[in-house]
């Protein structure tokens, strides 16, 4: 009983003679939300679409419980949602009526769906637009609405694309923390181009490039891939640039305006404490001294460079 929630062996995928997806093989074990980074065309819709069976893979593959996706179909789909980078929301229905006809597309018991529609509804924050036309929502109860249908039959794995693509800010506070509730009790994956989003929402981390998994860990050790290298210094009595680059162990320097500037060293403890005890020595009044952190813009560039060497 202890199978994965999803396991994706070595999957690759081609449309025509392009590969979009090469070799991609991750498990999931435990709820949470996963976020699947990547620039524009780097894979990640291929990935979503194959993993809730919108498209089948050229290879590989994909099992959601156990489930084989490729050869049961209907089966592992019950333990799916999906809300697709184009949200699958009928605009000439009814909030109410369009996941009525969402849970009768996932064959729900008939018996269950005016409570599952009701409950859902809730849960998403929507039951007072239940008899409004999906065509007069903003876009943020639009997409409440598409994560509604992706989660009306309860599934265990529920993959979003893209969730706050095209949101105002406020909208994209509201549906990241509507996806954080139903991250509580199943395992959510994203998908985002936007680090800020990953960082926000997940616990873990996938970087696609170019339809290959470059990096697989926790937000932190994201943050971290990068040693840093750069520190910021104030010295009230501003000393020159060149006196600066005479400290052991600095390596560059680049004056900020004011009293302010930034350092790149070889080795940070070495560089601090030389800058330290330098302006100590020669009374430049130290009043802050900090190593920068690495932006995480850096740290996907860097990843995506060291990739396509
Ligand atoms: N139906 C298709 N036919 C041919 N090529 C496709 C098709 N769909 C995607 N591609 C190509 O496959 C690659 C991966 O596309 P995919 O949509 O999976 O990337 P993505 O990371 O989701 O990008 P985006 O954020 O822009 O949606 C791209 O080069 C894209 O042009």
């Amino acid at each position: 009983m202890n199978e994965p929630i999803v396991s994706v062996k070595n999957l690759s995928h081609r449309y025509s003679v392009q590969w979009a997806v090469r070799d991609i093989s991750f498990e999931l074990n435990k709820n949470g939300i996963y976020g699947l980074l990547g620039a524009n065309g780097a894979g990640k819709s291929t990935i979503m679409n194959v993993m809730c069976g919108v498209i089948k893979q050229t290879q590989g593959d994909v099992f959601i419980r156990g489930v084989d996706l490729g050869r049961y179909p209907e089966k592992a789909k019950r333990y799916i949602g999906f809300l697709p980078q184009q949200p699958p929301l009928q605009n000439d229905l009814t909030v109410e009526e369009f996941l009525t006809h969402a849970a009768n597309l996932r064959l729900m018991d008939s018996s269950k769906v005016k409570n599952a529609v009701t409950e859902v509804m809730g849960k998403c924050a929507i039951s007072h637009f239940r008899k409004r036309l999906i065509r007069n929502l903003s876009g943020g109860y639009q997409q409440r609405v598409g994560i509604a249908q992706a989660i009306i039959h309860k599934p265990d794995f529920v993959v979003l694309d893209e969730p706050t693509n095209g949101l105002d800010p406020n909208q994209i506070l509201e549906v990241r923390g509507l996806i954080r509730e139903i991250a509580e009790e199943r395992t959510v994956v994203l998908s985002t181009h936007i680090l800020q989003e990953v960082q926000a929402l997940c616990d873990h981390i996938w970087m696609i490039n170019e339809g290959s998994m470059i990096f697989s860990g926790s937000m932190e050790e994201f943050d971290n891939y990068i040693v840093p290298n750069t520190l910021t210094v104030s010295l009230v009595a501003s000393p020159s640039a060149e006196e600066l680059m005479k400290i052991p162990g600095v390596v560059g320097v680049e004056e900020l305006g004011g009293i302010r500037y930034r350092i790149r060293f070889t080795d940070a403890q070495e560089a601090i404490e030389r800058i330290v005890e330098t302006s100590v020595h020669k009374n430049w009044r130290l009043v802050e001294i900090a190593v920068e952190k690495n932006s995480l813009e850096t740290v996907f560039a860097e990843l995506s460079r060291k990739k396509s060497k």
